[in-house]
């Protein structure tokens, strides 16, 4: 089966700095896995690299067979990314980020989905505010609602799990292993245990290189 997600040989430097060599990956649609390793390990290097955010020194990243890079541009709902810190328009409100990002994905009928996860996600009645009147939870809520609702093939979030509390956290466990059951191969970093989430496989990036450690108990 063609991997959903697919990173051959990656290589990263900051200048002459090499942060990780060597890095392989391969993930099947319908896949989680969870990306572990000690701060400053390369993790948000590695994610942005996948995502086209970082071009890699070496190796390839190819998303259902085909080479991608930051140059090529996505099809609609073909990847999409969380960052560790979401970034948002200053002066568009949550629901006009919904409706921004629908449009720009020709996606509108996908309105109603994204009216669910707000809710699932505790950000019902939250939707006129601007997000930089959110709080740092609420905007990685809102960020996860805007990458979710796009029903993704490949979704890859930047500790996406660690500014929440307890109850949105299974909250958007539960949302994740729902877009896996539809067929999203996921792939978050995480540094402790994240509730309500069995993945599929964990890799472990410690001293330059990536690991498979298996799947958790
Ligand atoms: N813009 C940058 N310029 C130079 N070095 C950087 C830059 N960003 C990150 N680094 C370095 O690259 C290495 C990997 O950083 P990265 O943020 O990818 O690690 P991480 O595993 O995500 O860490 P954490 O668990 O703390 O979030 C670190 O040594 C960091 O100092």
């Amino acid at each position: 089966m063609t991997a959903a997600l697919e990173a051959r040989g990656l290589g990263f430097s900051y200048g002459d700095e090499p942060v990780w060599e060597d890095v392989s990956l391969s993930l099947e649609a319908g896949q989680v896995a969870f990306l572990v390793g000690p701060n400053g390990a390369g993790k948000s290097t590695l994610l942005r690299c996948l995502a086209g955010w970082l071009a890699p020194s070496a190796g390839a990243v190819l998303l259902d067979g085909n080479p991608f890079g930051g140059r090529r541009r996505l099809a609609p709902r073909e990847l999409v990314y969380v960052p560790d810190v979401p970034a948002f328009y200053d002066d568009l409100t949550a629901a006009e980020h919904i409706s921004f990002v629908l449009a720009a994905n020709d996606a509108r009928d996908l309105g109603p989905r994204a009216e669910e996860l707000m809710g699932s996600l505790g950000l019902a009645g939250h939707e006129q505010a601007l997000p930089s009147s959110y709080s740092r939870g609420m905007r990685e809520k809102l960020a996860c609602v805007l990458a979710l609702m796009l029903s993704p093939r490949v979704v890859l979030l930047d500790e996406p799990h660690g500014p929440l509390d307890p109850e949105a956290a299974r909250a958007l466990s539960g949302e994740l292993s729902c877009a896996a059951r539809a067929g999203a191969a996921i792939l978050l970093s995480c540094h402790h245990d994240v509730p309500a989430l069995e993945p599929d496989l964990v890799v472990r990036l410690e001293g330059g290189r990536l690991a498979r450690e298996g799947v958790r108990a």
